[in-house]
């Protein structure tokens, strides 16, 4: 948590570089050194899908190899969705910072507060998926509960309970839905958000913005991943964006 502060508050960024790797071997280990290198000057965070990599045969190794590549200063969040019991999550968090040196993960909380505990470890960040970016998410977090309110919110209040006791803990609120990332932020107004859904998936990047910063014009993680991979000069993509965010934040900062 502090590293992402440092890093949001010197290099005046909140964008994550998502790095999701897509061609042969050969192309992709290129690509991601081209894109880690180009964009690390313009990036808050970087998040690798663990899905991407572990559909390659040497996927882990080449996960690590992609973690030690990025400078040491940007927080690396391991977006693998993790959900099990505890004393499995114990395992998989220890395969995200031990094995691969990730300094956050995404957690899936829909087994509850064990699922996410094993995550918390000092220093450590852990998003826990609340309103995700994809359409048909409605038909589980959209739910409304007897006594008011949204599954998404129920998820949400999980997490708050846990950063209050663990401090680290997140929010994943996509892009996609405006109005969750302002209903979220007003029911969780001091954590930070990672926020995907800007890019490919058409999120509208002023409306998240509008309704998901916190007070201090900071809070959020706007991720962006096939854009950037895809680009002829993702550098150059990075810069727009953060110019863009940038703009669009009340706080100069
Ligand atoms: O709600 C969610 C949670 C995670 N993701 C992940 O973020 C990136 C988005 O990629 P784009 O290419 O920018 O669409 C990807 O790794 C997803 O698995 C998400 O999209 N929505």
């Amino acid at each position: 948590m502090e590293k992402l502060t440092q890093r949001t508050a010197h290099t005046h960024t909140l964008l994550c570089v998502g790095l999701d790797p897509i061609g042969d071997d050969a192309q992709v280990t290129r690509r991601l050194a081209e894109v880690i290198d180009q964009t690390s000057e313009y990036a808050a965070a970087f998040k690798t899908n663990l899905a991407f990599f572990l559909s390659r045969e040497n996927g882990v190794q080449l996960l690590r190899d992609t973690v030690q590549r990025i400078p040491e200063s940007i927080p690396v969040i391991l977006d693998g969705k993790f959900g099990d019991i505890a004393n499995t999550a114990d395992h998989y968090a220890r395969f995200a910072y031990d094995i691969i040196g990730a300094d956050g993960v995404t957690v899936n909380p829909y087994m509850g507060d064990d699922a996410i505990v094993p995550f918390a470890r000092p220093g450590k960040l852990v998003f826990v998926l609340a309103k995700t970016s994809n359409k048909p998410a409605h038909s589980l977090q959209d739910v409304a509960l007897t006594r008011g309110g949204y599954l998404s919110d129920c998820a949400a209040q999980v997490a708050r309970k846990l950063d209050e006791e663990h401090g680290g803990i997140g929010l994943v609120v996509g892009a996609t839905n405006a109005e969750a990332v302002a209903r979220l932020r007003a029911q969780s107004p001091e954590q930070w958000f990672l926020v995907p859904g800007v890019g490919a998936q058409g999120g509208d990047l002023a409306a998240t913005l509008r309704g998901g910063l916190r007070a201090d014009g900071s809070g959020l993680l706007i991720n962006t991943s096939r854009v950037l991979w895809q680009a002829a000069d993702a550098g150059a993509v990075a810069r727009q964006l953060v110019e863009q965010i940038n703009e669009l934040r009340p706080v100069a900062v």
